[in-house]
């Protein structure tokens, strides 16, 4: 058996070069620090039934991207999302029908990377805190202080301020990573026992705290839910409000709501919050993946391209392929 590499994050990047280097024939070990695959693409389940609380959708652009999304469909990982789309700018609630094609997991988000992972080794709930090279292969250091190994190569995958912190052995690597922004968003939950009286699937609010709102029965596989609705914060209005409680963050953007989406909006039954410390890349990036080929590290994520699912995706089949050609 040949000596392993190690993929620290299991999300879509990761998950992805996973998926192409043993479809090479490579020996991979995944890492997450998570109890579960899924990165920003994770879906909490809770009383009030599974909650997609980062990603909500994907779109495709790239045409390997729609040949893998094609097969995902097939095995019943993805369907369509319709929603009935509106926009709210200037204090006014429009419908904003388009034509863009939009996907889900099913009957989750976290479908995809679950299906992702198969029977893939995986470690979780294990923080990677070092990467150390000794007897010519890599080493990883864990919070818990085990140390794993050895390992032929290090892929990390994870966002751009945490694989900077694991980079130290690539400065050049270390620098690209650390020049990378990103920004947070705070994630709220409510579940209502009594529907709300709106046509309102989704929505992008282009003013206030708010940035996205969705209906989740609305999205494939979800119908019987209660009526759960998921808001996100903007940007500025999360990094505004980092270090509130989450009590607070759930008044404010419930409230924030209740003003724009047009109809009563009784008590919530249910209600949860969830802040991504680095949700989004300020800027997209051409960079496809970083690599030193010489060393054997290479990192890529959502960062390396365009700050979403799909540039996740391709950002981890660019890392997998400089790997292979590395390897000659
Ligand atoms: C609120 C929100 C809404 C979004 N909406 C959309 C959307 O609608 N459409 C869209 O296309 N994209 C959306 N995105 C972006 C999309 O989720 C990401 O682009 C994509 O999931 C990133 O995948 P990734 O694998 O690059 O990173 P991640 O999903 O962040 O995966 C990185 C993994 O690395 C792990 N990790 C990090 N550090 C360590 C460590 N030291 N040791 C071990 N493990 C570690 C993490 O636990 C994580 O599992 C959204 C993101 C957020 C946060
Ligand atoms: N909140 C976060 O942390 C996020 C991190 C990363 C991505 N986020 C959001 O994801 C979607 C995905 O972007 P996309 O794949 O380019 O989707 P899109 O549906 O094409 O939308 C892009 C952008 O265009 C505007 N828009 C699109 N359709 C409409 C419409 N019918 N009416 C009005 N405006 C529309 C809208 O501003 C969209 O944001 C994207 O939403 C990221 O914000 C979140």
């Amino acid at each position: 058996m040949s000596t392993p590499i190690a993929i620290i994050g299991a999300g879509v990047a990761g998950l992805s070069a996973a998926h192409a280097l043993h479809a090479a024939g490579l020996d991979i070990q995944l890492f997450d620090k998570s109890r579960g695959s899924g990165g920003r693409m994770a879906s909490k389940r809770s009383e009030a039934g599974v909650l997609d609380l980062g990603a909500q959708y994907f779109t495709v652009r790239d045409r390997r991207f729609a040949e893998v999304v094609a097969q995902w469909r097939q095995q019943g990982w993805v369907a369509q999302w319709s929603p009935n789309l509106y926009h709210f700018n200037r204090g006014q609630l429009s419908h904003s029908p388009d034509e863009q094609e939009r996907w889900v997991g099913t009957p989750r988000m976290s479908a995809i990377t679950r299906g992702l992972l198969g029977e893939l080794p995986a470690h979780f709930t294990r923080r990677i805190t070092e990467i150390f090279r000794s007897d010519r292969h890599w080493h990883l250091q864990d919070a818990e202080g085990e140390t794993h190994g050895p390992f032929s190569r290090v892929l990390i995958a994870a966002p751009a301020p945490q694989a900077a912190a694991l980079l130290g052995a690539a400065p050049k690597l270390a620098a690209a990573a650390a020049s990378v922004q990103m920004e947070p968003t705070w994630a709220v939950a409510l579940a209502f026992d009594t529907p709300l009286d709106t046509r309102v699937e989704g929505c992008f609010v282009q003013e206030g705290p708010l940035d996205w709102l969705a209906r989740t029965r609305s999205k494939p596989g979800r119908e019987d839910q209660p009526d759960t609705w998921v808001l996100h914060g903007s940007s500025a209005w999360s990094k505004q409000h980092l270090g509130l409680p989450k009590e607070d963050v759930i008044e404010l953007l419930h409230g924030a709501f209740a003003e724009l989406i047009g109809c009563a909006v009784p008590a919530p039954r249910f209600t949860l919050a969830h802040r991504w410390l680095y949700a989004r890349p300020t800027q997209g990036h051409q960079w496809g993946a970083l690599a030193d080929g010489d060393l054997g590290i290479y990192a890529c994520g959502d960062w390396c391209l365009s700050g979403r699912v799909e540039g996740a995706w391709l950002s981890g089949q660019e890392a997998a392929r400089r790997l292979l050609e590395h390897l000659g």
